[in-house]
C-alpha cells in the first residue's frame, strides 16, 4: 500500500519528471532505471551501478573495465585543493570539508560548458574519497597521504586511504553494496536542491555543493551518524529497549526510522541489515547488532515505524572501523551519481524551478518616516 502523501513539505506534489528511479511505488520498492535495487546490490559492483545511472544502461565487462580505469586515473588532488584542506581544523565536520572541497574543485577545474558534464562528474566521483581522506588523515594523524592508490574500486580506495592498508575482501564487498544502496532516490531533498540549482543553468560543482549541504542534516543523510551516536550508548539489547522507551515517552525523534515516501519498509534496510549481521559475526560483536535489532523491534511495536536506509548502516560502518563523522560523506561519494544524473536530466529538458507561496504576512502599509517609528 502506498503512503498517503499530502500536506506540508511539497509532499505528494509532482515537481518534475525522471527516468532514473522509482521510490515506493508498491509501498516499499526501489528501482534504478528499471532494475530492482535488491537485484543490483546482489549482482553488481558500485561502478556498474554508477555507469547505469549516469549513462542509462549496465556496462559490458569491457565498458566497466574502461570506466574503472578512467576513474582510477582521476584520483589525484590539485595542490591548491590540498592546501585548502590542510587549513581546515580537525574539529570541522567532514561534510563541511567536502562541501568546501567540492566548491574549491569548481574554482580550479571549472565546468566551462555543459559538454563537460560527464568528465566533471567522473572527476568528482573519483576524487571525493581523496578529499575526505586527505583532510582526515592530515588533520587527525598529521600525514600527507598518497591519494593515488591502485585499488580496484571507489570503496576500496576510500578504506585504503582511511586505514593505511588495503581493505579485506568482505569490507570492499560491503562498500559496493552500501554505495549501491545510497546511489539514487528520486526527488529526495538533496537531489531536489541539486535540480533547483541546475534549473538556473548553474554549473555542476554548484549543484553538488548545494546538495552536500542539504544531505548533511539529520533528517536526511545525517541520520546515519545520529543513529550511531544513539546506539553506541547501549550496553545490551535490554538497555536499548529501556532507552528507546524513554525517548518515545519524551516524544523524541529517533534517527534512522521513518520515511517521507515508503509506507511499509525501506527496501535498502533488509540488505544492509544482512551485511551488518555478517560484519558483527566477523568482528565478534555481541552488543551493537543485537541492540540495533531491538531498536527496530521496539519502533515497530510502539510506533509502527521501520528502519530506513540509514539505521543499519551505522553498525555496519562501525564494524568496519569507519569513524562516525565520516558516515555521511560516504553517502555523498555514492549519491553523487544520482545528483549528477538528475542535473543532466534537468539540463536536457529545463525550465527554471520557481514555485509560488501562500502569503501570510502583513497587509499593504505605508513606510513611516524613521523619526516617527
Ligand atoms: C536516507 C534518508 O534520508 S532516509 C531519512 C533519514 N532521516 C531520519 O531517519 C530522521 C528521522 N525520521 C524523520 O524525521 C521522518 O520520518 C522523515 C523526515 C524521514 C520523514 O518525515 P515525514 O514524511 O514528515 O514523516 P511522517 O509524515 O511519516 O510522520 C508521521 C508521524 O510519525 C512521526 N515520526 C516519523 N518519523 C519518526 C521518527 N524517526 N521518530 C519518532 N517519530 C517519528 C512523526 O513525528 C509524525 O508524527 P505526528 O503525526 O505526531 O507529527
Ligand atoms: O527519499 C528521501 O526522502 C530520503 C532518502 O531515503 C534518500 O535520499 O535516500
Amino acid at each position: 500500500m502506498a503512503k498517503v502523501l499530502s500536506g506540508a513539505g511539497l509532499r505528494g506534489q509532482v515537481a518534475g519528471k525522471t527516468a532514473l528511479s522509482t521510490v515506493g511505488q508498491s509501498g516499499s520498492g526501489l528501482t534504478y532505471r528499471g532494475y530492482d535495487v535488491k537485484d543490483l546490490a546482489a549482482k553488481c559492483q558500485f561502478e556498474e551501478v554508477a555507469y547505469l545511472i549516469l549513462k542509462g544502461n549496465l556496462p559490458t565487462q569491457k565498458e566497466l573495465n574502461a570506466y574503472k580505469t578512467k576513474l582510477k586515473g582521476l584520483r589525484s588532488l590539485p595542490s591548491a585543493l590540498k592546501e585548502v584542506l590542510e587549513r581546515i581544523p580537525a574539529n570541522a565536520h567532514p561534510m563541511d570539508v567536502l562541501r568546501t572541497g567540492c566548491s574549491m574543485l569548481g574554482n580550479l577545474e571549472i565546468e566551462a560548458d555543459f559538454s563537460q558534464q560527464d568528465q566533471v562528474t567522473d572527476r568528482m566521483l573519483a576524487c571525493f574519497p581523496s578529499i575526505i581522506c586527505y583532510w582526515y588523515r592530515f588533520s587527525h594523524d598529521g600525514l600527507r597521504i598518497n591519494v593515488e592508490t591502485d585499488d580496484d574500486s571507489i570503496g576500496a580506495h576510500f578504506l585504503h586511504m582511511l586505514h593505511g592498508e588495503k581493505p579485506k575482501e568482505l569490507h570492499e564487498q560491503v562498500m559496493h553494496v552500501s554505495l549501491i544502496l545510497y546511489a539514487e532516490h528520486e526527488f529526495n531533498a538533496s537531489t531536489f536542491a541539486a535540480r533547483v540549482c541546475a534549473s538556473t543553468l548553474s554549473d555542476l560543482h554548484s549543484c553538488v555543493t548545494g546538495a552536500i549541504g542539504t544531505l548533511r542534516g539529520p533528517l536526511h543523510g545525517g541520520a546515519n551518524e545520529a543513529a550511531m551516536e544513539m546506539i553506541e550508548g547501549f550496553t545490551s539489547a535490554d538497555h536499548a529497549e529501556k532507552e528507546m522507551m524513554g525517548k518515545l515517552e519524551r516524544k523524541e525523534k529517533i534517527m534512522g526510522f521513518g520515511h517521507a515516501i515508503y509506507s511499509e519498509s525501506d527496501p535498502r534496510n533488509d540488505i544492509i541489515k544482512g551485511w551488518s549481521e555478517k560484519l558483527a559475526a566477523d568482528v565478534g560483536d555481541s552488543v551493537l547488532y543485537s541492540a540495533s535489532v531491538r531498536c527496530e523491534e521496539v519502533m515497530k511495536r510502539e510506533k509502527g515505524l521501520f528502519c530506513n536506509a540509514d539505521f543499519f548502516h551505522a553498525s555496519a560502518y562501525n564494524f568496519m572501523k569507519i569513524p562516525t563523522k565520516l558516515f555521511t560523506p560516504i553517502f555523498v561519494m555514492s549519491r553523487l551519481t544520482g545528483w549528477a544524473g538528475h542535473v543532466m536530466e534537468q539540463r536536457a529538458d529545463n525550465r527554471i524551478i520557481r514555485p509560488s507561496a501562500d502569503y501570510t504576512g502583513e497587509e499593504l502599509r505605508p513606510v513611516v518616516a524613521i523619526e516617527n517609528r
